[in-house]
């Protein structure tokens, strides 16, 4: 699937949206993916994640595990398995808290996981998520996204993949441009963010 397929994928769901977001990094922007937009329609779903299974294969061989970031990695990071004949496992935080893989899962001795990300901030969701798999037994080959909207500048401490990169505007909080200041923010994910 080309980028612009991808990205007209987004489009057509009405995913690609315009406003005020608070982003999980705490950075502002005017642009927002709507993930969970296209992970309600499953053949979309399927449209992309076999996309993004094959690109995986290609650059990293056979994977035995995928996985995830809770909540967005959730859905793509199953249906990336499906396509990889791989296991989906996600880690999951307490609010506030920091990743940690809970359920039972693990990544043994032996096994070849990638980190399957629905979006590519800034990278550090997917830092997280590599930080709590620290002292699991199987190998982080390397980690893939859907978008990365950092213009390739998201460092993930892995080689990371994407479907399309993008370079999308976003802001510290103090330094938002006044017209996006005008119009009230928005946090649509799940990350716990400190409000003054
Ligand atoms: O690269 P980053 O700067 O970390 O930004 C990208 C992350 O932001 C979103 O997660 P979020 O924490 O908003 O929660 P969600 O997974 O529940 O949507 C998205 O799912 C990525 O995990
Ligand atoms: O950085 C984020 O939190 C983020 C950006 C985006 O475009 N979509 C998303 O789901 N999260
Ligand atoms: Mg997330």
């Amino acid at each position: 699937m080309n980028p612009e397929a991808v990205l007209e994928e987004f489009r057509s769901a009405g995913a690609l949206l315009q406003g005020h977001f608070i982003l999980s990094s705490g950075r502002r922007s005017p642009t927002f993916l709507q993930k969970m937009t296209i992970f309600s329609d499953p053949a979309r779903t399927e449209r992309l994640c076999k996309a993004l299974a094959a690109t995986i294969t290609a650059r990293f061989g056979k994977i035995d595990i995928v996985v995830s970031p809770a909540i967005g990695g959730i859905v793509p990071g199953y249906e990336t398995a499906r396509h990889l004949g791989a296991k989906a496992i996600f880690v999951e935080r307490d609010p506030g808290g920091p990743f940690e893989l809970r359920r039972g899962f693990s990544i043994p001795q032996g096994t070849r996981a990638v980190i399957v990300e629905d979006i590519v901030t800034t990278g550090l969701s997917a830092r997280e998520c590599l930080a709590s798999l620290k002292g699991q037994g199987g190998e982080i080959v390397g980690a893939a996204c859907l978008i990365d909207r950092s213009g390739g500048r998201g460092e993930i401490g892995l080689p990371l993949l994407s479907l399309v990169t993008l370079d999308i505007p976003d802001y510290a909080p103090d330094a938002i441009p006044p017209e996006l200041a005008a119009i009230p923010p928005v946090k649509p994910g799940s990350r716990a963010i400190p409000t003054k």
